[in-house]
Formats: C-alpha cells, structure tokens, sequence
C-alpha cells in the first residue's frame, strides 16, 4: 500500500498541499481527480521525492520512503523526460542497462501491444506516441506500484482506447497505480478507488463499486456535490 500522510507544501508563501492524506492500494487502480491545479501532480512527484515537500511522510508496504523503495515505483509523467536525439529502442536499451527492475521481455510485449516503432527518435514522436511510449518505459520496470500522471493528455479517441486496455490486460499484473486524469468518463469502469482534491485537500476518498451500488453514484456525481456544492 503508498500511505501519504499529511503532506504539506508551499511554493513561496502560497499552500499547494494543505495536509494531504489518502492510501492507494497494491492491485487495485486509484484515480486522484481534481480540477487544474488542484495539487495531483504536486502529490505523485512529492511521492516519488521529485518535489520536497514541508512536510508530511510517505510509506510504501509500512516503510517509509527510501531510496531503496524507489525501485518497486515506477513514475510515468505527463512529458517525455529522455533525451530527444535517441531513438526509442536506444531508450530502452538505455534503461535496461541501467534498472535491474527492468524486464525486456514485458518490453517486447509494450512495445508490440502499442505498436511502437523503435526507430523513431524521441523527439519526433506525436503526443500520443510519446504519451504510449512513456507508458511502456514505466511499465516495462517490474516496479510494485506504477504512478501515472495524466496518461491521456491530448490524446486522440482510439489512442485513448488503446490505452484505457492496459487497464484491463495483464500489464498491470496485479500492481497497484495510482493516475492522476481528467478523462473521468473513459476511465470510471476500471476504478477501482477515487480520490478527489480540491484546493490542496482531499474531499472525498471513496471505493467506486460502494458508491454505485450503496448511494447510485457516479464519480462525476461526487465530483458534482464537491465542486458545485
Ligand atoms: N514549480 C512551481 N512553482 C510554483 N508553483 C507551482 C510549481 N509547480 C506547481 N505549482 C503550482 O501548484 C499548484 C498545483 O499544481 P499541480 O501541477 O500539482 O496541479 P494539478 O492538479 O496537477 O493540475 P492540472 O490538472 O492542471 O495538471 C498550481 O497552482 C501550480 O501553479
């Protein structure tokens, strides 16, 4: 389980997390929700250390975050973050000589699953090839927990489809992910639990299938009671 708890951080005077607390569990998929600017990524890069927070913890299966425990974490951001002159398979291989977490042959099954051409360079992907190739570097890690921000940031329809199946497929293998998106609709039948942001804070944290069946809600109705309220 990654048990946030109680993040604080501030970017000069101003609050972006105002005591962020919320847990997201291994085989399950959770879905931070909030409107632009809400703290999501704030959250996921805090999580992973690339931001530094004023305070607050965070634990992966009951310890705390270590630089050891970044191994069972794969974080997929919402841009390309390697070198734009090398060519996709030049990247992996690059990544395979340097994680022991990698494995080439999930690898070769992301790299067919989003028919990826690996000799494309880098910086000449679309924003949707880059966004599938993010995706399987991330998931090319045999990581515990996958972090996911915004994987279907501008994104055409069946890109988006395409890649809502990893969702379903046995990529994921039982791993905990926790995304950030805003593309509720597309997303709401494979969540498992939602947490929605607001201001810095968490309002709601909720198991999607109670919430349907106990109160006959949508995500988008809870998003609804909390934003319009
Ligand atoms: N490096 C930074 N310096 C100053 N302010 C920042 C910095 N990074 C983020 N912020 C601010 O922190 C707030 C939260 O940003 P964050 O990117 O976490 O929001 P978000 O919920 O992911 O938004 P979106 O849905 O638009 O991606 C925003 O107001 C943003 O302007």
């Amino acid at each position: 389980m990654i048990e946030v708890v109680n993040l604080r951080k501030s970017y000069r005077r101003r609050n972006v997390l105002n005591g962020v607390s919320f847990t997201a569990e291994k085989g399950q998929i959770t879905c931070l929700i909030g409107i632009n600017g809400a703290g999501k990524s704030t959250v996921l890069r805090a999580i992973m250390g690339l931001t530094q927070v004023n305070s607050g913890t965070v634990h992966i299966d009951g310890r705390p975050m270590s630089r050891e425990l970044y191994e069972k974490v794969s974080f997929i951001p919402d841009r390309l973050t390697m070198p734009l002159g090398m060519k996709m398979e030049e990247a992996m291989q690059f990544m395979a000589d340097f994680y022991r977490s990698w494995n080439p042959a999930r690898a070769k099954e992301l790299i067919q699953f989003f028919q990826l051409n690996g000799n494309e360079k880098i910086g000449h992907l679309s924003k949707g090839t880059a966004a599938k190739f993010n995706l399987a570097i991330g998931l090319a890690q045999d990581s515990e927990y996958v972090l996911m921000d915004e994987p279907f940031s501008g994104i055409d329809m069946f890109s988006r489809e395409q890649i809502a199946d990893v969702f379903s497929s046995d990529l994921l293998d039982g791993r905990g992910v926790l995304l950030t998106t805003h593309e509720i609709a597309e997303m709401e039948h494979l969540i498992d639990k939602a947490v929605i942001m607001n201001n810095g804070t968490i309002s709601r944290e909720f198991d999607c299938e109670q919430i349907r069946s106990d109160e006959g809600k949508s995500i988008v109705d809870v998003m609804r009671e909390v934003y319009l309220a």
